[in-house]
């Protein structure tokens, strides 16, 4: 999909990946409407990226994803301000928290429910001129982190979710692809301070930055986005789990079965189901 005219809607956008998805975004010609729970952040970031590439580029929306009116009511809010919806990108998310309902809300939840209404949005079957929705996962929905369980179980159901929905099955319908992304560690907030309060935070900190250092230390948010504007732009992927890393940078998950690896129904098959 070429970017521009297209209209984006980015989740998380106020800072980290998120800003950096919204500005590449802008700087290809797509309008964006950035929703984040951080409300003063997020208005200071569309605020700078409104005097860079125009007022009318972007719309600060606040929303916390795990509110599932106020979701769907900044859905219907970026697509009648700007008239269409092209693009969604599920990237709002947090690492570990001692409230692990919270990490699976934001997570994965969060995501089901924005996969879904850019479905209904977008989707040709609903009326919409069909789109991409990005669904912004982690090495770790494919491999074990060991300081974060929970936070591996959300990312691997994000994995999971983005490649049933980027089957031919639903794209037949829908018009709308769907992939996930798995960057490595990168460079913003969410990492860890190297220095913990506590012992035990220390011990997990420590566990972390040593693997991190072995692995070639952090990405920075330019190579997540490189990979980004990769998937956006080469409209032959669908389903696809696009990893990130120091050691290979930008490739796929290979997965067996012909490709998608899992059984699907074509608008032939279905049509004797
Ligand atoms: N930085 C990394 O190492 C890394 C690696 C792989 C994947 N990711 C994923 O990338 C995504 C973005 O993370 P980041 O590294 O930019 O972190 P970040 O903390 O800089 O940004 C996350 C954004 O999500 C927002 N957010 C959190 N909870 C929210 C809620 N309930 N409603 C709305 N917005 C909410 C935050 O306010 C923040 O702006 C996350 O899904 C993360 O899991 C990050
Ligand atoms: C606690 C801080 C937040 C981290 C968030 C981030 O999403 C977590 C990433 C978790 C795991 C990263 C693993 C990285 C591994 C790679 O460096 C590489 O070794 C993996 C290669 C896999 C392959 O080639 O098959």
């Amino acid at each position: 999909m070429q970017l521009r005219g297209k209209v984006a809607l980015v989740t998380g956008a106020a800072q980290g990946l998120g800003r950096g998805f919204t500005e590449a975004m802008l700087h290809r010609g797509a309008k964006v409407a950035l929703l984040d729970i951080k409300v003063l952040e997020g208005r200071k970031t569309t605020k700078e990226l409104a005097s860079k590439y125009g007022p009318d580029k972007v719309l600060f929306l606040p929303c916390d994803v795990t509110d599932k009116g106020q979701m769907k009511s900044a859905f219907q809010q970026a697509s009648s301000h700007f008239g269409q919806l092209d693009i969604v990108v599920n990237n709002a998310g947090v690492t570990e928290q001692e409230n692990w309902d919270m990490v699976l809300d934001i997570n994965l939840r969060s995501v089901i429910h924005g996969t879904l209404l850019g479905l209904d949005h977008m989707g040709t079957d609903k009326g919409g001129g069909g789109g991409l929705i990005i669904n912004i996962a982690s090495m770790a929905g494919l491999i074990a982190m060991f300081i974060g369980p929970v936070y591996t179980a959300t990312k691997h159901g994000v994995v999971g979710l983005s490649r049933s929905f980027g089957t031919p099955f639903h794209f037949d319908r829908s018009g709308v692809r769907v992939c996930a992304i798995c960057p490595t560690m990168t460079d913003t907030a969410i990492q860890p301070p190297r220095v913990a309060a506590t012992p035990e935070e220390q011990l997990k900190a420590d566990a972390h930055w040593a693997y991190t250092d072995s692995q070639g230390g952090l990405l920075q948010v330019s190579e997540v986005v490189d990979g980004f504007l990769q998937l956006v732009e080469d409209d032959s992927k669908n389903g696809a789990v696009m990893r990130i890393t120091k050691q290979k940078g930008v490739d796929y998950q290979p997965y067996g079965g012909g490709g998608q690896g899992v059984p699907y129904a074509t608008r032939k098959t279905r049509s004797k189901l």
